[in-house]
């Protein structure tokens, strides 16, 4: 099973353990359970492309900088450095976490984080209607004081509490594309389009930074698409996908086809806007375009799952 190329999608929130104490050494600590398992595929064969979300880590950045703004006058930093900033150090511990694991295992392998910027369409009503949640969880009484007071815009994030939410416009184009092709084409571990990659749009022919963040499993479906992968993987809480999640009948998935997919999507009532509906077009997008195969699972059982003993798998008609 030689030269297969998978894409690998890791929630934002995956590297986040413990939601209540947020540290460093948490947030590496979960980078390296979930490129342990990304290890145990590339033991297996597969040359892996890395995408990752940033959600709530480019949240506490933005924050952050507003608060040592307020605090001592700081300069602020815009919201598409700050994805910048976490495209950084969260390349930096999965890259640093890859290269431990796979030297532990024998496995001579190049792992690089590409900075990437993602061009998106200046135009794109996403800018007008913010729906991309940043930053930590909130109660609600808690959110809508900070929405009044420092203008926030804020959702409830499906079922799990109130958060800040920013743009997120369609992702049109990597602009390092050229780049991170040749880096897999040599046989590189290339982390990736984090944070859905910087948004950028071209502005009298000079790419210029916006404030967004792009959804990381849109972008990594592009990469995918873009470099013809074999296999798009996301890799988030669940080990299968639901349908009816949350409710007395809800039942899990093994399988389902390009057009199931795009039934139960167009439903409505089975994935959660903003958590698994965006995954689930994120697939029907590579699918459409060619993509052979997509599988949904959590990071333990990604080894399983790719034996095809779990995880969703959505396949071709
Ligand atoms: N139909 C569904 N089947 C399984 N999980 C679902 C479904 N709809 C919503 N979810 C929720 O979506 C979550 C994954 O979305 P999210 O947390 O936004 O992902 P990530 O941060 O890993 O990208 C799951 O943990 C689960 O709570
Ligand atoms: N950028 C992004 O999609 O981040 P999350 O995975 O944290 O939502």
């Amino acid at each position: 099973m030689k030269d297969q190329v998978a894409v690998v999608a890791i929630g934002g929130n995956s590297l986040i353990k413990d939601k209540t104490k947020v540290s460093v050494e948490d947030q590496y600590l979960a980078a390296k359970e979930t490129t342990f398992h990304i290890a145990d595929m590339i033991e297996a064969g597969w040359n892996v492309a890395i995408g990752h979300g940033n959600g709530p880590q480019v949240g506490f950045i933005l924050r952050r900088s507003e608060i040592a703004h307020k605090v001592e006058g700081m300069h602020e930093i815009p919201l598409d450095v700050c994805g910048a900033d976490s495209q950084g150090a969260i390349g930096y511990s999965l890259t640093q976490t890859l290269q431990n694991e796979l030297r532990k295992r024998g496995i001579n392998k190049p792992v690089a984080t590409v900075i990437s910027q993602m061009r998106v369409d200046a135009n794109d009503s996403a800018f007008q209607n913010p729906s991309k949640p940043i930053g930590g969880f909130m109660e609600e009484e808690e959110a809508k004081k900070r929405a009044a007071n420092l203008g926030w815009q804020v959702v409830e994030d499906a079922g799990r509490g109130w958060r800040r939410v920013v743009a997120s416009p369609i992702p049109q184009e990597v602009l390092e594309l050229p780049s991170i092709k040749e880096l897999i084409a040599a046989g590189h571990i290339v982390v990736t389009v984090g944070g859905g990659g910087i948004p950028v749009v071209m502005e009298n022919n000079e790419i210029k930074g916006v404030a967004a963040v792009i959804d990381k499993d849109y972008a990594s479906s592009l990469l995918a698409r873009e470099i013809k992968a074999d296999l798009f993987l996301i890799s988030t809480a669940v080990e299968k996908v639901a349908l009816n999640f949350g409710k007395p009948n809800e039942k899990q998935i093994d399988r389902m086809t390009l057009s199931e997919a795009k039934a139960y999507l167009a439903e409505g009532t089975h994935f959660a806007k903003g958590s698994m509906a965006p995954k689930m077009q994120a697939i029907i997008w590579f699918l459409e375009a060619g993509g052979k195969q997509a599988l949904i699972t959590n990071p333990e059982n990604i080894g399983r799952a790719l034996k095809g003993e779990t995880g969703t798998w959505i396949v071709q008609d």
